[in-house]
């Protein structure tokens, strides 16, 4: 086709689109949908308006402390609960009566859930076989399940004659032999040692993506959380606090929860004076944000692998250094400024303890984030901050 009529072609199908007012449900329907959902146990609320969109494909997480509401998202979107109200949309439709059976999903668990009395093979054939699937299929599907999770000559070792990584991992293969559209995986890595669990984290990535099916993974690992995820969303209290991508949460997080729980933070109370200037410490500091209210309360976060000790005249502050420990590739110190606050740093060379040093770092390490409280509290904060810039008058 010419151009031109290319042109005119693409133009009369939008105007037919919105005369018509057809969607285009296919190309953009989100596999999971969560509509202002709640969870409430008698008074208690445990998820509040709960509003989450899942693209197929992808590896999500749900992070956040024990008790944040990470294992009821699970189980509603598994059909375990039902919600107290909102819905629940898989493709498009409202799933919220539909029973467990009939979701295409199934669940990793964090204690594995295997059968101990049944061979590797065995477990992994129980949902194709429960589904009436021919032997010789069987076969073939718990062969490639196996292949996939690196365990196909260990088909005939009993349950109990496995590691603790091997279970995980049968788990993982048990649950993708029945083909399903989603996996749901509870803490499914917790009870491995460090260095089984980097590996294994490693390889469910690796999975997922040769799957190329949606993952949803509960952890209260921020760690693991950046490491596997293309999607995080960040919970607390029954709340999503921020979504977005590891990069997103961990440069840009918006409230002092987020910045607190991803990484390690050193979080100051400042002022935003005007558009690239920020007060903090007693000091202006030019940064890279703009676009708040003149003197606007803001919270400072600075990362501790941010920030760079130098020598007092080449310093932006001055701190004491109050502790340190070796970690390996870098030594964790402690410092203190003169105003008293307490300072996180990640330092190449080790430190003498009491020494008087500068603290550097760059306008753009400083993340700005918006101040969550009442106006009282901000005009009594304003005030006291007037207070000071007329006594250095
Ligand atoms: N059957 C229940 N009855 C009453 N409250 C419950 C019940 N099940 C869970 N809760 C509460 O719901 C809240 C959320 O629990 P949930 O298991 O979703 O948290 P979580 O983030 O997965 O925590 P963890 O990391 O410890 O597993 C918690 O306060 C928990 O005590």
């Amino acid at each position: 086709m010419q151009p031109v009529k290319l042109c005119a072609f693409l133009v009369t199908i939008d105007l037919l689109i919105k005369s018509e007012g057809w969607e285009l449900t296919n190309i953009s329907t989100p596999i999971i949908e969560f509509k202002n959902v709640g969870l409430s146990y008698g008074d208690d609320e445990v998820l509040k308006n709960i509003d989450l969109e899942l693209e197929a494909g992808k590896f999500y997480t749900l992070l956040g402390p024990s008790g944040s509401g990470k294992t009821t998202i699970l189980n509603l979107i598994s059909g375990q609960l039902t919600v107290t109200h909102g819905d629940i949309l898989f493709e498009g439709n409202i799933i919220n009566d539909v029973p467990v059976e009939k979701r295409h999903m199934n669940t990793v668990f964090q204690d594995y859930g295997l059968f101990p009395n049944m061979t590797v093979f065995e477990n992994v054939a129980f949902g194709p076989s429960i589904k009436g699937m021919s032997k010789k299929d069987i076969k073939t599907k718990v062969t490639e399940m196996l292949t996939l999770v690196k365990l196909n000559q260990y088909a005939d070792r009993e349950i109990t004659e496995l590691s603790g990584g091997q279970r995980q991992r049968v788990a993982i293969a048990r649950a993708l032999a029945n083909d399903p559209e989603v996996l749901l995986l509870d803490e499914p890595l917790s009870a491995l040692d460090y260095k089984l669990r980097k590996e294994m984290q490693y390889e469910l990535r690796e999975i997922q993506q040769r799957l190329g099916i949606t993952f949803v993974f509960v952890t209260h690992d921020q760690e693991e959380a950046l490491a596997m995820s293309d999607w995080i969303f960040v919970m607390n209290d029954g709340v999503i606090q921020q979504n977005g991508s590891p990069e997103d949460i961990y440069d840009e997080p918006i409230n002092h929860f987020v910045a607190d729980f991803i990484g390690e933070s050193n979080i100051l109370d400042g002022i935003m004076k005007t558009d690239y200037l920020v007060h903090f410490t007693g000091k202006d500091f030019e940064n890279v944000d703009a676009g708040m209210r003149p003197n606007e309360r803001v919270e400072i976060v600075l990362r501790p692998e941010d920030l760079d000790l130098t020598t007092i005249e080449n310093g932006k502050l001055i701190v004491t250094i109050a502790d340190q420990s070796f970690r390996g590739d870098y030594y964790e110190i402690t410092a203190i400024d003169d105003d008293g606050n307490e300072w996180q740093v990640q330092a190449t060379n080790k430190s003498k303890i009491d020494a008087r040093v500068g603290l550097t770092f760059d306008p753009e390490d400083i993340h700005i984030m918006r101040f969550n409280e009442s106006e009282n509290d901000f005009d009594a904060r304003l005030e006291s901050y007037e207070g000071e810039e007329d006594a250095e008058k």
